[in-house]
């Protein structure tokens, strides 16, 4: 999509949390994004409640990083700004939960368009609706915003009754971090459809399948399962290490000519036009609705096949030697 390839990206200079200064944020959830936003927000002197259920195991770790604590709703009736943290499965019934919490001119953010996009909630019609999304697992969020470093993002707009809603969300991308690397202006579709279609093909699934294909062909063939975790798995992180670092041309540069051109001419017989048709076809599924009908259903009749797949992955083989080769890493914990 040409038109969409000229992408608009703030910085620290183009946000200013002053939109933030007399409002209260709450964070609803305490997860892994949700830790990350209620935490680096706070550090930047927003005032944060954190909404959790009674009785919710994650209430005792938020108090003791400092912040406090309320209910979903009791949250939501402090703040200006509800940011839905909790599973995107969960958020239609959290919803319900704090709807009426919602006064005009607040703000529903989220952190994945997803429940939106494929209308799970239907927000009222007299509140901003806004997306701030970090393109990282939330740990990564919250550690790189304590180590001075910040994580790319996006913002979306949804919904602009107030005519501060983009100001407003870029103030939270940089009170988060998220400004520091880069925010994308987005929209709920763009980024649903991305995220998924990214954490499905390439990020999540597509080198998970790599991985464990590598090993297998390895072990299958009368090798160590030793041999195979280093080749497979290990030695991934160190080459998408100079990936991140300076693209594709460093890590070409810093592996040997022999693994180089091996590389180039191996490469695309692997991940080949099968592939590249079957990810055109996770997309497609993405974009019209499939996989998102499948995973609501798949709740709905409480996770039969993703528990049994869960559970296959875990008990995969490169687990168990990964886990114990990782124990002998000498920098590993005691
Ligand atoms: N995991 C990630 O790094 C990323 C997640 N996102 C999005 O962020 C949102 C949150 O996802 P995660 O942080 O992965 O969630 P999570 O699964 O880590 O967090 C779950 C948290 O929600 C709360 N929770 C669970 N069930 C609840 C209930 N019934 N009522 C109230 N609270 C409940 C608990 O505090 C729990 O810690 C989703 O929209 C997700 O798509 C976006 C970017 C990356
Ligand atoms: C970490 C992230 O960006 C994901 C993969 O989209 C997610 O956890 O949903
Ligand atoms: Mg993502
Ligand atoms: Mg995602």
């Amino acid at each position: 999509m040409a038109d969409e390839l000229d992408a608009t990206i703030y910085y620290d200079d183009d946000a200013d949390t002053g939109y933030l200064d007399d409002a209260t944020v709450a964070v609803i959830g305490y997860g892994s994004q949700g830790h990350a936003h209620a935490q680096n927000l706070n550090d930047s002197g927003i005032d944060v409640v954190v909404g959790l259920r009674e009785g919710s195991s994650s209430r005792d770790a938020a108090k003791s990083d400092g912040l406090s604590v309320a209910t979903p709703p009791e949250a939501a009736a402090q703040a200006d700004v509800v940011s839905i943290l909790v599973p995107d499965t969960i958020q239609p019934t959290v919803y319900d939960q704090i709807e009426n919490e919602l006064d005009a001119g607040d703000t529903l953010q989220f952190a994945h368009g997803f429940n939106i996009h494929y209308n799970q909630i239907q927000p009222s019609d007299d509140v901003d609706v806004t997306l701030v999304a970090p393109k990282s697992p939330g740990h990564l969020v919250r550690r790189n915003y304590e180590a001075d470093e910040g994580t790319p993002g996006l913002v979306a707009v949804y919904q602009d009754v107030t005519g501060d809603a983009k100001d407003q969300a870029l103030a939270y991308a940089k009170a988060i971090g998220c400004t520091r690397a880069g925010t994308i202006e987005t929209t709920f579709r763009e980024e649903t459809e991305t995220d998924l279609f990214g954490e499905q093909a390439v990020l999540c699934g597509g080198v998970t399948s790599l991985v464990k294909q590598g090993y297998e062909t390895l072990v299958e063939a009368g090798y160590s399962e030793e041999m195979a975790y280093f080749e497979c798995m290990n030695e991934l992180k160190l080459i998408v290490d100079l990936m991140y670092e300076g693209g594709l041309g460093e890590m070409w540069h810093s592996v040997s000519d022999t693994a180089e051109y091996g590389g180039l001419t191996r490469g695309d017989r692997v991940v080949d036009d099968h592939a590249r048709e079957q990810m055109e076809a996770v997309l497609e599924e993405v974009q019209d609705g499939t996989f998102a009908r499948q995973w609501i259903t798949e709740n709905q009749a409480g996770r039969p096949n993703y528990d049994q797949i869960k559970t296959a992955e875990e008990n995969h083989e490169i687990e168990a030697i990964g886990e114990e080769l990782r124990g002998l890493f000498s920098w590993a914990d005691e």
